[in-house]
């Protein structure tokens, strides 16, 4: 019922159907009649990056974003996402990379046309149902660029808030996801001058924008105090949905811990206490398929991005016959603001309170690094100890699909990246370029202002292998160096007798154990669930030798201590 209040109160200040292609609500401009099972099809605008490969992992993930929302039906979506394909996308000159962001619009006026051109002639196609820019936009640039397109327009978070909404389940899913849009939502009321010279909400006036934020009437006259009064009934009504929104979860926090408290005090049938081993990892590293394999259960798993947005228990008996839980949880994705990750507290606090981590990184992905970077910082943001951080098992998954994944990223994206006239020779140095190392190539300086933003699409015929080449990601390298470096943790189990070593000691922080695995066929998983349970014996032992509450926290045993002391 709240989610139902909150989607007519998102209808009423927004009212375009970007949130709400599945709901049915009406579009902005007469969209051509769709038939309303069919999942939104996208426009994804990137804004291109340096280097190359960067663009091309920032790409693949912004058509899988595009292509992950869609709302499963019967806990099934219509059709695989392969069958789907890669959908619409331009690529466009990036104006923040020139430190000249337009305030109002984001992109230069060349972007904006030629978006604007693709749209028009792309309606007698299939038809754009909306915009996404894989970019994170003011209320101000969104809403001057839905005017300018005649689209609704969706930015990274905005997306993202989608996906969630459209893939949660359970109540507490749908409660958080629910609160995460709220929030999006509240930055982003702006008045804009309707047709009639009224000030009214949505993008149906002309560019006269004022921020929500509240300037003010500025001198404004008289529309202004129409204008105020309603954006402060929007805003109270926001705030009223936020206090009973953030009740209900604060039930499901207590529901929660109440049943985390139970676990621990009864345990397992041998009257231990039953550990929750927390799964977290990027979107998409195969988390829950690993807790499946583990489990020998059957969880949900999917390409879509955000496939898993109700956090799940699973049990599993370790190779020394103790059960522990093992919690798959919600996927990290790099530039969400912070309160978005805070409304999913609830269900991280599955995350915090856990025993132990497993992070899943899906080592076949070009920027393994920055996924990493991103899930140890969302790890923080919510409160993990450093502890606990350090002393985390590290998994590359999907070892499988390592060694032949040079070229799947750009496969099926390159032949739809576009060009402008005017732009051929310059665009074409660019590409060539990218044969440099990743860390020398800097092209910031040939980009020199024109308005031609695009890469037309005869000039990449004969670039193919340069945009491939660029692909060889440098990550990859540096991960198999790190590889050879922890040979002697890997595989192997990292108790106190190896603990010493680099690779494996917990007060190193960032040397983490890692195990490779593949979920899909089986490979290492063994060897995980020994290592889990290795650590978690070396966890209990110390906790059971500390004295005090505050001593529950893991430390490398005394004995490692001792002698690290003894070797200074
Ligand atoms: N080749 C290969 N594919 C895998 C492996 N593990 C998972 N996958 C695939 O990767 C995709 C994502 O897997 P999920 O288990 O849904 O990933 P997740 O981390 O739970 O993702 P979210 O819930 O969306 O955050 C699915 O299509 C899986 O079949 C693996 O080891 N090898
Ligand atoms: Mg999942």
């Amino acid at each position: 019922m709240l989610r139902a209040a909150v989607s007519r109160l998102r209808a009423h200040l927004h009212p375009h159907p970007h949130a709400h292609h599945h709901h049915g609500l009406p579009s902005v401009t007469p969209a051509p009649p769709r038939d309303p099972e069919r999942p939104p099809r996208l426009l994804v605008v990137q804004p291109r990056l340096r280097p190359g490969s960067l663009l091309d992992s920032k790409l693949a993930e912004a058509l899988n974003l595009a292509n992950s929302l869609e709302e499963p039906r019967d806990g099934f979506y219509k059709e695989g996402l392969a069958a789907k394909g890669a959908p619409p996308h331009l690529v466009a000159q990036n104006p923040s990379s020139r430190g000249r962001s337009h305030v109002d619009k984001f992109f230069g006026p060349g972007t904006v046309d030629n978006v604007k051109c693709y749209l028009r002639t792309s309606e007698s196609e299939e038809g754009v149902d909306a915009v996404f820019v894989n970019a994170i936009l003011t209320g101000i640039q969104q809403r001057n660029l839905e005017v300018a397109w005649g689209k609704p327009v969706l930015d990274r978070v905005g997306l993202i808030i989608e996906i969630f909404n459209a893939h949660a389940e359970t109540k507490e899913a749908k409660l958080q996801s629910e609160l995460a849009a709220l929030m999006y939502m509240k930055t982003r009321l702006v008045r804009v001058r309707g047709p009639g010279g009224r000030l009214t909400f949505g993008s149906s006036g002309e560019a006269e924008v004022v921020s929500a934020r509240g300037r003010g009437s500025g001198g404004r006259g008289f529309i202004s105090g129409a204008g105020e009064t309603e954006l402060q009934l929007q805003r109270r009504r926001i705030q009223e949905c936020r206090v009973r929104l953030l009740a209900q979860i604060e039930d499901v926090r207590r529901t929660r811990a109440i049943q985390r408290s139970n676990r621990k005090r009864h345990g397992n049938s041998f009257g231990q206490e039953l550990v929750t081993v927390a799964v977290v990892g990027y979107t998409n590293a195969g988390k829950s398929t690993l807790v499946s394999a583990l489990s020998e259960t059957d969880l949900y798993s999917d390409d879509r991005l955000f496939a898993t947005v109700d956090p799940r228990l699973r049990s599993v008996i370790l190779p020394s016959g103790r059960k522990a839980l093992l919690s798959d949880t919600v996927g990290f994705i790099s530039d969400l603001p912070v309160q978005l990750v805070e409304a999913f507290h609830a269900t991280l606090e599955e995350v915090v309170e856990a025993d132990m981590l497993v992070h899943v990184l899906d080592s076949s992905a070009p920027n393994i690094e920055e996924h990493r970077s991103t899930v140890l910082q969302v790890l923080q943001q919510i409160g993990v100890s450093q502890d606990k951080i350090n002393s985390m098992i590290e998994v590359w998954n999907k070892i499988d699909i390592v060694d032949n994944n040079d070229n799947d990223v750009t496969d099926d994206i390159e032949d739809e990246i576009f060009l402008t006239e005017g732009e051929e020779d310059k665009e074409e140095e660019l590409f060539s370029e990218n044969d440099v190392p990743a860390e020398e190539s800097s092209f910031e300086s040939l980009d020199d202002g024109t308005d031609s933003e695009y890469l037309s699409e005869e000039n990449l015929e004969g670039n193919n292998g340069e945009i491939s080449s660029s692909l060889e990601p440098s990550e990859m390298r540096a991960m198999n160096s790190v590889s050879s470096s922890s040979k002697d943790c890997f595989g192997e189990l990292c108790g106190p007798e190896t603990i010493s070593t680099d690779s494996c000691s917990s007060t190193q922080p960032m040397s983490t154990c890692h195990v490779k695995t593949s979920a899909v066929t089986g490979t290492g998983l063994q060897e995980l669930l020994e290592l889990i349970d290795k650590k978690l014996t070396e966890r209990q032992t110390i906790v059971e030798r500390s004295y005090g509450p505050f001593d529950r926290k893991w430390r490398p045993s005394s004995s490692v201590v001792g002698e690290k002391a003894a070797e200074q």
